[in-house]
């Protein structure tokens, strides 16, 4: 996106209490706050502008519908094995996750692979805060979760697969982990809505209209179908993403979720799949020998000139946390009037 002049300079305290105060004027319960302005500041931090400020405007909508549990106390059920399930009770995600994590944590080095279901919850967040929360364990992290049924299968021309997130970390001792988190669609939805917001244009191959012709604009794009990235490829991993993170874990698919949306316009309701591996089961004592010889690999990548994925996230967190972000003055001004 570009920005001008009249972008309004925020420091990150200034984005949290903006956060703050707008979701608990929308009556979200306090836990929830800090939980969800934990995941909009660091979207906004690390140059995530669908996933950052904008997501409140998103809250707003989904809260006002009344489908989001305002004050879900999750319940943390420690199934047998490497199996962990949270039921989020209708509440958004990222609670969630934090009551999960640490038996997630402790299953996975007790028995080398662990997993994580979260089931019934309202996901809108980017899913690399929970892989670097699980990397900052030293253990190897996935994550997915479906969406609403707003991309047309390759081939297809209709709306039935979520924009379906896969994520993937690798811990490096030392440095930032390796972490890649995309959507499985060419785009994220948020990513659209932001160019149909500055009335800009979207690249061809994002999305097409509800004739199922290519198309550049945002709004004919999201009355339409997206399009997967790929082709046939992010279309595989985007019904992957349905059948791991939705009936694999009881929960429901994009499909399902759209239908009981019933036109509310509120954020995705399902369930998030969260894989976490030490290395240590694998390998014992030789893990650390492993994964320094990984670091080869990532040299060898930077050393021909191309760039790791997360590379610019952390770029722009290091300059956000010195210098704040900026934000479109209609964006913030549309934040603003939550809370005025
Ligand atoms: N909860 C939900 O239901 C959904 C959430 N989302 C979220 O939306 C976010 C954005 O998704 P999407 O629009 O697909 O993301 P992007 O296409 O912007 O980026 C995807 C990944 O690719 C990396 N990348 C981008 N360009 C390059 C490059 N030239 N070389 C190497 N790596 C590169 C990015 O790193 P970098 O960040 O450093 O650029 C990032 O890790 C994700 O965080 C996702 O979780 C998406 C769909 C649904
Ligand atoms: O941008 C996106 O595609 C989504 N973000 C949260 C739900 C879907």
């Amino acid at each position: 996106m570009t920005y001008d002049e009249s972008d309004i300079a925020l420091s990150l305290e200034e984005v949290a209490a903006l956060s703050r105060a707008a979701l608990s004027r929308l009556g979200l319960a306090p836990a929830h706050v800090e939980a969800v302005t934990a995941t909009v500041v660091a979207g906004e931090r690390d140059g995530c502008a669908s996933h950052g400020i904008y997501r409140l405007l998103v809250c707003a909508d989904t809260l006002k519908s009344g489908k989001v549990a305002r004050d879900a106390e999750p319940v943390v059920d420690d199934r047998a094995g490497g199996v962990v399930r949270v039921d989020a009770r209708g509440g958004y995600a990222q609670l969630s996750f934090q009551r999960g994590l640490p038996l997630l944590v402790e299953k996975a080095r007790r028995n080398g692979i662990a997993a994580l279901a979260i089931n019934d919850c309202v996901h809108f967040a980017a899913l690399w805060p929970e892989i670097e929360a699980v990397t900052a364990e030293g253990l190897v992290a996935l994550a997915f979760t479906p969406s609403h049924a707003w991309v047309a299968p390759a081939g297809g021309t209709r709306p039935l697969l979520g924009t379906n997130p896969v994520a993937f970390g690798w811990p490096r001792p030392g440095e930032h982990p390796f972490v890649f988190d995309f959507a499985t669609s060419a785009v994220a939805r948020g990513e659209i809505e932001l160019h149909r917001r500055a009335g800009e244009p979207i690249p061809a191959g994002w999305g097409i209209d509800a004739e199922g012709r290519p198309t550049t604009d945002a709004a004919a794009a999201l009355d339409g179908a997206m399009l997967t990235f790929g082709g046939h490829k992010g279309s595989a991993l985007s019904v992957m993403v349905e059948l791991i993170a939705g009936p694999l874990i009881g929960d429901l698919t994009s499909a399902e979720s759209l239908a009981l949306d019933a036109g509310a316009k509120a954020s995705p309701i399902g369930g998030e799949l969260v894989i976490a591996i030490d290395p240590a089961g694998f390998l014992g004592g030789e893990a650390a020998q492993h994964i320094a010889r990984a670091e080869k690999l990532f040299d060898a990548i930077v050393g021909q000139g191309a760039r790791l994925p997360s590379q610019r996230r952390f770029e722009a967190r290091k300059r956000s946390l010195s210098e704040g972000v900026r934000v479109p003055r209609k964006l913030y001004d549309d934040v603003r009037a939550l809370v005025d």
